[in-house]
């Protein structure tokens, strides 16, 4: 359909689908932040795209509100895989997809209606290899690092799912607020020591094996929920020895489950839901092609 968009979301962290073949504008930073802008566009934490590909099944570029571009979104495959599904470019229940962080094999699970109710996807490997990031520290891994942000002193975990990720952890009984966010999450996005940004979690294990995180991300700010930022957040929980392997990670958005292997390779597996499908109207795609490049 052309200018037609799919919407969909994992746990209130929600993104369109486009296929950028039956766009009659081009997505460049411009179009994407009007198109994500809650009042002025649709509204959304973000744009994918299904683009060729040689290296797996389908292709996937992942766009923040922003404009700028992300490697992985755990939410976003999941909503990806939906419409692969719901919109017939696919009848299989398991394939692959090529990101910009890896390959990532996905198996869909159908409800009693036939729709893709939810995914467990395989994430890849979770390092914290301060070039994997990037991280300007000079450290084997970056683990537990002293940071300073918004006029506090505190300690992160420095985790790449594909994307990057600063996990800061509260001992467990410890409690983060929305205010802590608000203000930490930008400081730690733009910190000198991420030259390509990152996002961030707020984090506390509040169970042997569950933690609770709330989420900054990158180019976005704060969502309800986030894949990556789980298996990020799950990972270096399970590496500080401060939870155990499966890990549910809780949010505002609800509740993901991460399975991280002694290898540190991810599996997530959450819900996934579509909301809507429809097209851009003339008069906003006339507004698109003459805000082209702005
Ligand atoms: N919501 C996503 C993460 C999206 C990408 C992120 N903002 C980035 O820039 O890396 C998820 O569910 O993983």
């Amino acid at each position: 359909m052309k200018n037609g968009f799919f919407r969909g979301h994992g746990l209130g962290n929600d993104y369109l689908v486009m296929d950028p073949k039956e766009l009659t504008f081009s997505l460049t930073p411009a179009s994407i932040k009007r198109i994500c802008d809650r009042n002025w566009g649709l509204g959304s934490d973000g744009i994918l795209a299904i683009v060729p590909t040689k290296r797996a099944d389908f292709g996937l570029r992942i766009f923040n509100p922003d404009g700028s571009e992300a490697e992985k979104s755990g939410n976003g495959l999941r909503i990806f895989s939906r419409y692969l599904h719901a919109t017939g470019r696919t009848k299989k229940t398991r394939f692959t997809v090529d990101t910009k962080g890896g390959l990532v094999s996905i198996a869909l699970h159908l409800d009693r209606h036939g729709d893709a109710a939810s995914a467990t996807v395989e994430m890849g490997r979770a390092t914290f290899d301060p070039a994997a990031l990037p991280c300007t520290l000079r450290v084997d891994e970056l683990l537990r690092e002293p940071i300073d942000a918004a006029g506090r002193s505190l300690r992160f975990t420095g985790v790449s799912v594909g994307n990057p990720h600063c996990v800061v952890l509260k001992p467990s009984g410890e409690s983060w607020s929305r205010e802590d966010l608000l203000a930490l999450g930008p400081a730690l996005e733009n910190h000198a020591i991420f030259p390509k940004r990152t996002n961030v979690q707020l984090a506390v294990p509040t169970g042997p094996a569950e933690l609770f995180i709330l989420i900054w991300e990158r180019g976005a700010g704060e969502t309800q929920a986030s894949g990556s930022s789980s298996c990020a957040a799950a990972s270096a929980a399970v590496r500080l020895g401060l939870v155990r392997s499966p890990v549910t990670v809780k949010m505002p958005g609800g509740a993901l489950t991460i399975e991280v292997a002694q290898d540190f390779s991810l599996t997530m597996k959450g819900p996934v839901a579509e909301v809507a499908r429809g097209t851009l109207s003339a008069s906003f795609l006339r507004e698109l092609r003459a805000k082209r490049g702005k």
